[in-house]
């Protein structure tokens, strides 16, 4: 009989329990991201198509506006330098690797004027956040189609100089939490040739110290984003993509291993 007496502080005790055990803040954490994401679309909407009357560039302003805060809700900071290195007149590429779509939130701490994504065209069925996604701006491309992928890129090389806009591409090409960078993509070097912009390099810090997605872990935690030094692209042709995407990946690869004080996970120990 005694025993029924600890219900009642057992029952009041599991919820403080599911609150401190790590995979319930790690999944209520994830949920809380996006659910708060798609109502912050839902706001941005009608003030979009107010300040612009539909999809345009500026309405990036709106949007980011609006998520700036939600890192506070997440228990992330941002740790930014390289600031000097965004103050570059006129239309540019930028590039930064991609772990998560938590990227959304330092891309959005930095995102300079006039400047959108180029983005996976499944995006755009995310609810409301696929039609914030296109009223900002963003260029989408069909990944499993390289021919409409590189045509729709060869119109936006266009769009970037006709309308002055800058464009954020992820070279990747897909998510990433592997502790080093995948092998870079051409897409983002031809755009930069092909409009004669120069490349800004953007590195976030691994996200390995408080976001792990196998571990179900989602803790808090200051994620270092360098801007990087422009490269310029004046003067260089196609023959040049190769070493300029090189030339990119050695340069972000080595400031993502120093700021991230982490090594590549190699493939088992060394042998003698
Ligand atoms: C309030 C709520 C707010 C919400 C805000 C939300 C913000 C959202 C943020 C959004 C975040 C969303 C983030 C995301 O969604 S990330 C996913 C989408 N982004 C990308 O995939 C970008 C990176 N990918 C590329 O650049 C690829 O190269 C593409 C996709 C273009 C093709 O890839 P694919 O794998 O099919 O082919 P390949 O790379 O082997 O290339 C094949 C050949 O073609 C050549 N080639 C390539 N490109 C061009 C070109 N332009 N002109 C001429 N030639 C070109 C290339 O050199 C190669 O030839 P060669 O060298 O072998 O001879
Ligand atoms: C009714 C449909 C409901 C869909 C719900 C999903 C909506 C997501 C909502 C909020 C998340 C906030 C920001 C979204 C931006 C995500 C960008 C992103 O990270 O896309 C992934 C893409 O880069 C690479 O894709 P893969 O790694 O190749 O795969």
């Amino acid at each position: 009989m005694d025993v029924l007496w600890m219900a009642p502080p057992l029952l009041l005790l599991f919820p403080l329990l599911m609150w401190t055990s790590s995979t319930f803040v790690y999944y209520f954490k994830k949920c809380f991201y996006v659910a708060w994401m798609m109502v912050l679309a839902l706001l941005a909407i009608p003030l979009c198509i107010l300040k612009s009357g539909g999809r345009d560039v500026e309405n990036m302003r709106v949007i980011r506006s609006l998520v700036r805060h939600v890192k506070y809700f997440l228990g992330l900071r941002f740790d930014v330098s390289g600031w000097e290195h965004l103050q570059t007149e006129g239309p540019y590429v930028i590039i930064s690797n991609h772990q998560s779509s938590l990227d959304v939130l330092g891309l959005m701490e930095i995102l300079p004027d006039r400047c959108t994504m180029i983005a996976k065209k499944e995006l755009i069925y995310a609810g409301t956040v696929g039609l914030i996604c296109w009223l900002g701006g963003i260029v989408f491309i069909n990944r499993k189609k390289t021919s409409d992928a590189k045509s729709v890129m060869i119109d936006a090389a266009k769009t970037m100089l006709d309308d002055q806009i800058r464009l954020w591409v992820f070279p990747e090409g897909t998510r990433n939490q592997k502790g080093d960078l995948l092998p870079f993509k051409k897409g983002a070097f031809h755009l930069a040739v092909q409009a004669q912009v120069p490349i800004i390099p953007v590195v976030f810090s691994s996200y390995s110290s408080f976001y792990l997605r196998k571990q179900k872990q989602f803790n808090s935690g200051t994620i270092r984003l360098r801007i990087l030094p422009k490269i310029e692209t004046k003067g260089l042709t196609c023959d040049d993509i190769p070493s300029l995407s090189d030339k990119s990946f050695n340069l972000m690869r080595s400031s993502f291993l120093s700021i991230s004080n982490s090594v590549p996970q190699s493939n088992g120990p060394c042998k003698h």
